[in-house]
């Protein structure tokens, strides 16, 4: 793979989510998405597939999704023939909670250790199997402080090429997209690990 001119891919085509899309699967390297189905998630899954349907899929199912959340999986899974790959924890949430009661709280001590388990450790292993150089997310500039000063393309100290496509997408826009295709979306989404929003839990930090 040539050299990539992080700046002027940034200048060029960061605000254009088809064309990054189709810029960074043009590099035709293994490349995966990763997604929580949170609300409008089915955007970048579509972006994704209608460029490469094969593009696998990675959801590190923690366990503690809301129904609607995984029937909303499933739906979104079907409609567009995702190549679904789920990250389970190694220890089913009954076997925790068996021995450790329910989900710690933000400022217990134990609750990083909670959240390595149910998705930092689950998000390493899918990157070792998976061995992506391209990782497509949906990540976007209002969700925290860090992503507001992100750029939709930026490659990890790994070499691990970030594709955010949806960066400065408003819920607006997201709306009008699920609208223009068809697609279904999840309200009902919440994150065992994030007590509150804005909150980074070192997934996309770490990476
Ligand atoms: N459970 C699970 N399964 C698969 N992928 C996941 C998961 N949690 C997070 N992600 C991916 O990481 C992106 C950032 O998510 P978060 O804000 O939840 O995580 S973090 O704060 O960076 O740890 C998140 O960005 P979005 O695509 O915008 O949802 C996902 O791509």
């Amino acid at each position: 793979m040539s050299t990539i001119d992080l700046a002027k891919i940034n200048a060029d085509i960061g605000r254009d989510a088809p064309a990054l899309v189709k810029w960074a699967l043009g590099l035709n390297q293994p490349a995966i998405v990763t997604t929580n189905f949170r609300p409008f998630e089915a955007v970048i899954l579509h972006l994704v597939t209608q460029v490469n349907p094969d593009v696998p899929v990675v959801w590190m199912d923690n366990g503690y999704n809301t129904e609607a959340t995984y029937r909303f999986a499933d739906e979104v899974t079907k409609q567009l023939k995702l190549n679904l790959k789920i990250y389970l924890p190694r220890r089913s949430r009954a076997h925790r909670e068996a021995v450790e009661g329910p989900t710690p709280a933000l400022d217990d001590p134990r609750h990083a250790a909670f959240t390595e388990e149910v998705k930092l450790e689950p998000f390493a292993r899918a990157l070792r199997e998976t061995a992506p150089k391209v990782w497509f997310t949906a990540l976007r500039a209002t969700d925290t402080a860090v992503r507001a000063q992100m750029d939709p393309v930026s490659i990890n100290p790994d070499g691990l090429i970030k594709v955010a496509p949806l960066l400065h997408w408003t819920s607006k826009d997201l709306y009008h997209y699920c609208e223009l295709h068809g697609l279904p979306n999840n309200f009902d989404y919440v994150d065992p690990t994030k007590g509150e929003e804005n909150r980074e839990c070192g997934l996309h930090l770490a990476h």
